[in-house]
């Protein structure tokens, strides 16, 4: 039969989201584009609605006469009388939820329409998008095709190809894309970055309403998360991750298997709203740090009552805050008079004794019925937790990894202090370079290092010539050669005797200590971590003298380092195919002898440079990497420019593997050829089967940095 050839009629009960997939990627494999694209859209509707009328028809059933619980007994009521109102109270809901299903969904209600766990996981990590965009892309709908690749990368930023893909399409259509991605993005981020930007900008005011609104709504995202609890699939999930709580016995049980099951994930649901869009990792403490901002805030433009109240309500998470009590001790000396009213903020009061009364059950399960419980928050009281876990928790907490905020301009007044490394001297501090955050250091190589390093770069060459490997032609300019060295290539080429191994050892000092230093001069309170490092050589490539000399090109053009300058407007996009999660730039130069390529800073439009540096041995130009320096190299006309080029991160997730692997590699006696990260190739037409959509035991995908 056809496939997917019968539209999905507007306004019909949803048909079951992994049914519609299905006829999508059979669509999709027999090349029938539009067809694929109106089934996989509709599937993407169906699942929205799906959820969408299980938190209605919660809400509404809990608010219900006669569903609610029974009012605790009274005293005379004798042993047991609770048990068949509670029992009576629980058919009444579950009928009222079956028929408001029914009422929305359609007959069957939302058995009809459930989803499986592998096309659930599928389309967690939105793969609906990726389908979507070589459909769109067939169907020459660029700005569709870019949309749809974006939403699809941004929840899983290893994708290479899906990166070219992207930019490609940016390219032909013009379109930045984001009108999916705006779509799936919840508005409170958006609301809380845009007052973390007040606050860096010391506008506390400005801040407030927006974090003010940031805090409510994801309050309600919680909410709306937990109302999900109830429904088969969760407990289908949990039931999976967890053998043994309630699913044998008898009626009691299965009431506290299945009761610990929803509290499980209603405690899970912190963490999902504290997720960023895209991101693997929540961001730690995400609702104690709002109060904290707004707290501040408040105290910042006056608002000493609402200070206090959120101050208290900080508290309730940390009661033994140092800093918090401080803050209350000021905010009600400068009250004045006691005011007796003042308390802690409703919502946030609710919220910290259910979620407390919720983990008391659980720990109970976990210490009597031998149920699982990770802890999302790290703030629940040691009191609250069974002895025996303690120490255990405090282990997995201490080992996990957390998102974390995005960055903040920080005053730049303890630059000067910084404890500069043996030898090391700064030759030019931001304000020299005309700019907020920049830096050139000097002596941080010896001139044996630099020599070291530069034989480690002709032998490298020179091995990958013998090879057949020639050097790229630069990817900015026709005219120049570019030769490239990773730290783990290096390494290898050191185990097969073709670099001398000191060279690959030193690049892994050396890289070390330009980290070291940068945290310590820009990032003292908060760990940076290598993302990438680069051992570049730039030569001009033929051509006469003159006309290198003449050359009016640029090395590299200018760019900035985590985001997609547009010159015509000043704007830089921190998003893909840019290398968004980059922090802190550093250029680390190795010679002099050759002519032009000095480093320049622009405004961001381009063209007006602010300041250049020349390039020598031990020179490091250390520098944020975001829009507040755009920078530029000029041609090289004569000789080799070698410099080693290293990224930093605050996102431990994207830490440079390939460091590691070279380390060891150097090190251990033998080790087998590690396979390098095989390219991911697009969605793959399904065959005739249901394709495997859940790739368990597949590892992510390392992520290689490409130039
Ligand atoms: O080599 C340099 O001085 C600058 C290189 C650069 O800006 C980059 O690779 O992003
Ligand atoms: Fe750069």
């Amino acid at each position: 039969e056809p496939p997917g050839l019968a539209p999905p009629s507007p306004g019909a009960p949803p048909q079951a989201p992994d049914l519609l997939y299905a006829d999508g990627l059979r669509a999709y494999a027999a090349g029938a584009w539009a067809p694929a694209v109106a089934l996989l859209r509709e599937a993407l509707r169906s699942r929205t609605a799906l959820g969408r009328a299980r938190l209605d028809c919660g809400a509404h059933c809990a608010a219900e006469p006669g569903v609610s619980l029974p009012a605790a007994p009274g005293p005379n009521s004798g042993p047991g009388a609770w048990e068949p109102l509670l029992l009576r109270a629980a058919l009444r809901r579950a009928e009222c939820l079956t028929q408001c299903w029914a009422r929305r969904l359609g007959p069957g209600g939302a058995a009809r329409l459930r989803v499986g766990s592998a096309i659930r996981d599928a389309f967690r990590r939105r793969e609906p998008y990726n389908y979507l965009q070589r459909a769109y892309y067939q169907l020459k709908k660029l700005d569709l095709a870019a949309a749809a690749a974006h939403t699809f990368f941004v929840a899983n930023p290893a994708h290479l190809q899906m990166r070219e893909d992207m930019a490609k399409y940016r390219r032909m259509s013009g379109v930045r894309p984001q009108s999916f991605r705006d779509l799936e993005t919840p508005p409170y981020w958006a609301a809380f970055d845009t007052g973390l930007e007040h606050l860096g900008r010391q506008e506390a005011g400005l801040a407030l309403p927006w974090l003010e609104e940031a805090l409510q709504e994801s309050l309600a995202q919680v909410e709306s998360c937990r109302a999900g609890c109830e429904g088969p699939e969760e407990q289908e999930r949990e039931a999976e991750e967890e053998e043994g709580t309630g699913s044998q016995g008898g009626l009691y049980e299965a009431i506290a298997g299945h009761w610990t099951r929803v509290l499980q994930c209603r405690q899970r649901c912190v963490g999902d709203v504290a997720t960023r869009p895209g991101r693997s990792l929540p961001v730690p403490d995400f609702f104690p740090t709002q109060l904290r901002r707004l707290h501040e805030a408040h105290a910042q433009v006056g608002n000493l009552s609402q200070a206090t109240e959120n101050v208290l309500s900080f508290l309730l998470f940390y009661p033994e805050d140092e800093a918090a009590k401080t803050a209350l001790d000021r905010y009600q000396a400068q009250l004045g008079e006691p005011r007796p009213g003042l308390g802690p903020r409703e919502d946030i009061q609710r919220f910290v004794l259910r979620s407390l009364g919720e983990k008391r059950q659980l720990y109970y399960a976990v210490e009597h019925l031998g149920a699982s419980f990770k802890d999302p928050d790290l703030w629940t009281p040691a009191a609250f937790i069974p002895e025996g876990l303690r120490e255990k928790l405090r282990e997995d907490q201490e080992k996990r990894p957390w998102d974390d905020e995005p960055p903040q301009p920080k005053p730049l007044t303890h630059w000067k202090d910084v404890l500069l490394m043996e030898g090391v001297t700064l030759t030019q501090d931001a304000r020299q370079l005309n700019g907020s955050e920049r830096a050139v250091l000097d002596g941080l190589l010896t001139p044996a290092e630099c020599g070291v390093l530069l034989q480690l770069a002709k032998d490298a060459a020179e091995a990958g010539a013998r090879s057949g490997y020639r050097g790229r032609r630069s990817p900015h300019t026709p005219h120049e050669r570019f030769e490239g060295l990773t730290v783990l290539k290096a390494a290898q080429l050191a185990r097969a005797g073709a670099v001398g191994s000191q060279g690959a050892q030193l690049l892994l000092e050396v890289s070390e200590r330009v980290r070291s230093l940068t945290q310590a001069y820009f990032s003292p309170d908060r760990p940076l971590h290598l993302s990438f490092t680069h051992l570049v050589t730039d030569s001009p490539a033929q051509g006469g003298l003159g006309e290198q000399a003449q050359r009016m090109d640029l090395s590299h053009p200018v760019h900035a380092d985590n985001c997609v300058l547009d010159p015509d407007t000043g704007e830089c996009w921190r998003e893909p195919p840019a290398y968004t999660y980059r922090d802190y730039s550093g250029l680390l130069y190795l010679n002099d002898d050759f002519q032009g390529g000095d480093l320049f800073f622009t405004e961001p439009n381009a063209l007006t440079v602010t300041a250049q540096v020349r390039p020598r041995c031990g020179r490091l130009v250390a520098f944020s990497s975001g829009v507040e320096n755009p920078h530029g190299v000029w041609a090289v006309t004569r000789g080799r420019r070698c410099a080693l080029a290293l990224w930093h991160t605050w996102a431990p997730e994207h830490r440079e593997q390939e460091w590691t692997e070279a380390k060891d590699l150097l090190r251990g006696p033998e080790k087998d050829e590690e396979d390098v990260a095989s390219r991911d190739p697009g969605p793959e037409p399904p065959s005739r089967r249901l394709p495997r959509l859940q790739d368990k035991a597949g590892k992510p995908p390392r992520i290689r940095e490409e130039l």
